[in-house]
């Protein structure tokens, strides 16, 4: 399948003179949950930023959908790439959540019925519905967060970006939002999920990217990554707490629970 999204080469310095990233290549496929990690300033919302346009690179490209993003208005960009920023009040400018969500499936050129029930869906995924008539600014941070999101997977892009999106929601929002990823994904989209929360990347990515030192350090499926504590040494990152619990009770790298219990259970059925 063609990657609907490949960097190469790229560098970006927001003083050109002092790159911030430096000779960045990768692609990412439809149906791809890549995680882009690193420390405290190491890229990795300039990264997304580079990805939807609103930076441009120094050197090297930046294609969407086979095309070079240089040549593509910020208009034609966001046609493919949909982006959930950290702070959610900075995407949000209309009076209600209906004419938020509502806003983006109407610049596409959809029929009324159509732009309807990408509304509908997308209230009704995000649980939104008893705050339609709302301000989304008189909205809760998280409740805010699923306004972006709902906004986002309105207008179904082939790539969503999702800067922070799991900071500070409690455990049940956190699944919802997690079973919103699984969904996009299985509809094919592919998402780039900026995340400093290791459990929530092993729970929902596939991939990882790590940066630091301004490059590219880490390329990596996540049981790969998990299981490399050099890896996750070198991009300054934490094992989450199931995969260093798995490596304590001698067995491979486990993402979740469950996968952990399942990989137990013949050692507890024979007693070991
Ligand atoms: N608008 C800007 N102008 C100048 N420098 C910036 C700007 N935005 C970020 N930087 C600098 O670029 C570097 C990378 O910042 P960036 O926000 O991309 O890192 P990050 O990995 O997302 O950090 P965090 O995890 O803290 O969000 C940092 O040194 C930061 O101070």
């Amino acid at each position: 399948m063609s990657p609907i999204l490949t960097l190469d080469g790229v560098r970006f310095g927001y003083d050109p003179d002092k790159p911030v990233l430096r000779d960045i290549s990768f692609s990412v496929s439809p149906g791809e949950v890549v995680a882009v990690v690193g420390r405290n300033g190491a890229g990795k919302s300039t990264l997304l930023r580079l990805l939807n346009g609103l930076l441009r690179p120094d050197a090297g490209t930046v294609g969407i959908a086979g095309r070079d993003a240089g040549k593509l208005k910020v208009s034609e960009i966001a046609a493919h790439i949909g982006t959930v920023f950290q702070a959610p009040e900075q995407q949000i400018f209309n009076a209600t959540v209906r004419n938020e969500i509502a806003f983006g499936p109407a610049q596409q050129g959809l029929t009324p019925e159509e732009q309807a029930l990408r509304l509908d869906e997308a209230v009704a995924r995000t649980g939104l519905g008893e705050v339609l008539e709302t301000h989304p600014l008189d909205l809760d941070a998280a409740m805010r967060r699923f306004v972006a999101v709902a906004s986002v997977i309105a207008c179904r892009p082939d790539l969503m970006l999702f800067d922070e999106a799991q900071r500070g929601l409690d455990a049940t929002r956190r699944l919802l939002l997690g079973g919103i990823i699984a969904e996009e994904k299985a509809a094919g989209r592919a998402i780039v999920l900026v995340c400093h929360d290791m459990e929530f990347v092993a729970a929902h990515a596939d991939r990882v990217l790590g940066l630091a030192e301004g490059r590219l350090a880490v390329d990596a499926t996540v049981q790969e990554f998990f299981a490399d504590a050099a890896a996750t040494r070198a991009v300054s990152v934490e094992q989450p707490g199931i995969v260093e619990l798995a490596q304590a009770l001698g067995q491979p790298v486990a993402l979740s629970a469950p996968e952990l219990v399942a990989a137990l259970e013949p050692r507890l059925k024979g007693g070991a």
